[in-house]
This record gives C-alpha cells, sequence and structure tokens, in this order.
C-alpha cells in the first residue's frame, strides 16, 4: 500500500488497544455534535470510511441492478452509524465497497484516509486484514474449534505472532464476557455468544472499522440486545463501528442513522445521540 494511514495504528503487537484502552480517537468530538454526515460535506481528513458518489451496477439477466447511485457517507473515527432502508436499496454493497469486496464503477471509497482505488486483489486483501472487522447476520465461526482458538486463529491471520495472539485472544474474549467458556465449543454457545464469539473474530485485527451486517438478523430478542449493548460498550471505547440493520431498535443504539433508498444514502432527520 502506498498512501499512509490518516490515524497511525497501534502496533499489531499491543493488547487490544482499540478497544479496551484507547481513549476516543479524533474526530469523535466533531462526530458526536453532527460534524461527519451522509454525502461527505463534512470535516473528512480525519474520517474512518468516505464514500463519495459512489456507482454499482450489477449485470443481471433481465437488466443491470443499479445498486448504488452515488451514495456518498462519511464516518468519523470512533462513530457509531446506523444504515437503515428498504430490502435492495443497496445496503450490504455498501458494506462490501467499504470492504473493498466490490469494486466501484465510479465514485471514491477512502478506508482510514486510504483509497481503495486500482488496488490489486492482494492489496484489498492486506488493507481489509489492518483495517477492516465484518460481522454477518450468520456467525462464521469454525465450529470443530474451542471459543479461544477460534480468536487466536483470527488474530494469528491478521499477522500478530502466536504469543500476542493468545494474548488478545484472552483479552477480547475477557472484554466480550466469554472467558469462562474459552474452552467450549463454539455449538455449545447461546445465539447472542455465538454473535460475540464472531464479533470478537472481527476484533482481532483491531479493525479501523467494525462492518456489521444484520448482526442481530438471526438473534432473538435477548440475543440482539445482548449484542447491542455490546457494540455500544465497544463505541464508548472508541471503536468505529458501521452496522446495516432492518431493526429500529437495535439502530436506536448508534449514534447516528442514516437511511438508502434506492442506491443513496441520506440522513435520517432527528437521528442520532
Ligand atoms: N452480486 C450481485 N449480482 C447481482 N445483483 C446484485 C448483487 N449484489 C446485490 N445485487 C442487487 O443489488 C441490489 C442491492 O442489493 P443489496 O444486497 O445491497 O441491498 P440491501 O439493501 O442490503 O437489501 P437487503 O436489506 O434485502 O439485504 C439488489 O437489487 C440486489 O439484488
Amino acid at each position: 500500500m502506498s498512501d499512509a494511514p490518516a490515524t497511525p495504528q497501534a502496533p499489531q503487537s499491543s493488547p487490544i488497544s482499540p478497544i479496551s484502552q484507547v481513549p476516543p480517537r479524533p474526530g469523535l468530538a466533531d462526530a458526536r455534535t453532527g460534524g461527519a454526515r451522509a454525502g461527505g460535506d463534512a470535516r473528512t481528513g480525519d474520517a474512518a470510511v468516505l464514500l463519495r458518489s459512489v456507482y454499482k451496477t450489477f449485470a443481471a439477466d433481465t437488466a443491470p441492478v443499479h445498486a448504488l447511485r452515488g451514495a456518498g457517507l462519511t464516518v468519523a473515527h470512533g462513530e457509531f452509524v446506523a444504515v437503515m432502508g428498504p430490502s435492495g436499496s443497496g445496503k450490504s454493497t455498501l458494506l462490501n465497497v467499504v470492504a473493498g469486496l466490490e469494486h466501484v464503477d465510479d465514485g471514491s471509497v477512502t478506508v482510514a484516509g486510504m483509497s481503495l482505488a486500482s488496488r490489486s486483489e492482494a492489496d484489498l486483501a492486506r488493507l481489509r486484514r489492518r483495517h477492516i472487522g465484518m460481522v454477518f447476520q450468520f456467525f462464521h465461526l469454525l465450529e470443530t474449534m474451542t471459543v479461544a482458538d477460534n480468536v487466536v486463529l483470527a488474530a494469528r491471520l491478521s499477522g500478530v505472532g502466536r504469543r500476542a495472539a493468545v494474548r488478545r485472544g484472552h483479552d477480547l474474549l475477557d472484554l466480550l464476557g466469554l472467558l469462562e467458556r474459552a474452552d467450549s465449543l463454539p455449538g455449545t454457545l447461546s445465539g447472542g455468544q455465538r454473535q460475540r464469539l464472531a464479533i470478537a473474530r472481527a476484533l482481532a485485527n483491531e479493525p479501523t472499522v467494525l462492518l456489521a451486517d444484520e448482526p442481530t438478523g438471526a438473534l432473538d430478542s435477548a440475543g440482539a440486545a445482548e449484542v447491542l449493548d455490546l457494540f455500544t460498550r465497544l463505541h464508548r471505547r472508541g471503536q468505529t463501528i458501521l452496522m446495516v440493520t432492518h431493526d429500529h431498535q437495535v439502530a436506536a443504539g448508534a449514534e447516528r442513522i442514516v437511511t438508502m433508498r434506492d442506491g443513496r444514502v441520506s440522513e435520517r432527520p432527528g437521528a442520532g445521540a
């Protein structure tokens, strides 16, 4: 990667600093007072995520599908933003372009100050390993490995040495309230605990931004509350979170809600803390 990140990253061996130790990151105060907004019209120099006029069209059997049609969004470091909107409005596509999993047709996507344009797949994978954590509706756990090993392996894959990965796994499980289940298999956990484990895995690389696509979609209300409570705690500790949800109660836990419609993002009047 050629660009320098806008915000220096913690050394890979540091113990889960973005979550457990770091004070609110630069830009958090701006975000909380409404400094960062849909459309990318505000201070953007320190944004964790910045999309400008993003277009993405998928080829389909009948007619092309225009999933993103000029989408713009700025997420400041430390912000917790919920994305709502009707089915098919482009929410998952938006997360996928932020993760570099989908290439855009036009417009720009910047993560941690680095443009995703013209990057090779290998470069995008490196950028993801360093800056992106992803959580999905279904948990994507390694069912034959213990809870602890699920997190340690995720840390190892992000480039952390064995001892540091074990330490980070321990700290994350402690933070996420799963330490007493460290030696269990994921199949023995409740739905909420399984999603907490998936979140621990997603945080193992100390990501600049945690992307969550319907993280409570497969959970009952107790599980959803558990996950939302965790996101709120992570956010208070400075973790940037961009979450897609259909659930108004879950969205209300975010600092700011934006709405997608027909591939564009708009600020929801009156939403946010
Ligand atoms: N890989 C793909 N190939 C073709 N069409 C796609 C692809 N991915 C998404 N689409 C289409 O793009 C549009 C936006 O999809 P997307 O999944 O982003 O919407 P969404 O708002 O997340 O929907 P939902 O709330 O139902 O998950 C939809 O019409 C979808 O069918």
